[in-house]
């Protein structure tokens, strides 16, 4: 199970700095949709120069035109690129083709997908690296969480690793860890804590005892 830090409200600078305080911790960072909007690809250049050891995710949301997406994602850096669970079929597919020329890995993002079961069942079959199920911010502010969803592509995903993000902090930790996702997306858990360092070691420590 690998733990992925998401950066959604900062600059490059203001990323960089962050990730050093819990760069020991963590194994993916992931540079965040509203930071992609701002500073664009030079955020996944930036962040992989300051960090080679770490992988990049780039959260581009694909959903269209993904061939060409991926390819410029993965030549700023990006070791993993996202893409909307609900595109289409062929633009999954164009995802996955380029990926796989550039040596990179795909995630779907299953946010906003209505028929969770049968839209995982069909891109797990679409050759894609990970599939998220995800509750985003619109919905965490109306209680919603997506711990369910991680049992239901537990059961249905055959090929993909499993991977979960949304609102999930140290106290709901231990209930994710218990469904055994592959990777465990967080955000404003540690990145608007206190003491960030604290909560990614300890962030680590219950994902690696899972
Ligand atoms: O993709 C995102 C929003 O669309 C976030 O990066 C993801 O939800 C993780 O952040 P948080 O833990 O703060 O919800």
């Amino acid at each position: 199970m690998e733990l992925q830090l998401a950066l959604d409200l900062v600059n490059i600078p203001e990323g960089i700095a962050l990730v050093k305080e819990v760069e020991p911790y963590i194994d993916i960072v992931e540079i965040g949709t509203p930071v992609v909007i701002n500073e664009g690809l030079k955020a996944v250049k930036e962040m992989k120069a300051a960090f080679p050891n770490l992988k990049v995710l780039a959260d581009l949301k694909v959903m269209d035109a993904a061939g060409y997406e991926v390819m410029k994602a993965s030549e700023a850096g990006a070791d993993i690129i996202t893409i909307l669970g609900a595109a289409e079929d062929m633009t999954i597919k164009g995802a996955v083709e380029e990926a796989k020329k550039q040596g990179k890995k795909i995630l779907v993002d299953m946010i906003a997908v209505k028929n969770l079961e049968q839209r995982a069942k069909e891109v797990d079959e679409l050759g894609v690296d990970y599939i998220c199920v995800h509750t985003g911010y619109d919905l965490q502010a109306v209680g919603k969480n997506s711990f369910e969803d991680l049992q239901t592509i537990k059961r249905i995903v055959k090929n993909a690793k499993t991977a979960i993000a949304g609102g999930i902090k140290l106290d709901t930790l231990p209930e994710v860890v218990n469904a055994q996702p592959d990777l465990v997306i967080v955000g404003g858990g540690i990145t608007a804590q206190q003491d960030r360092r604290a909560a990614a070691a300890e962030m680590q420590k219950l994902i690696k005892q899972g």
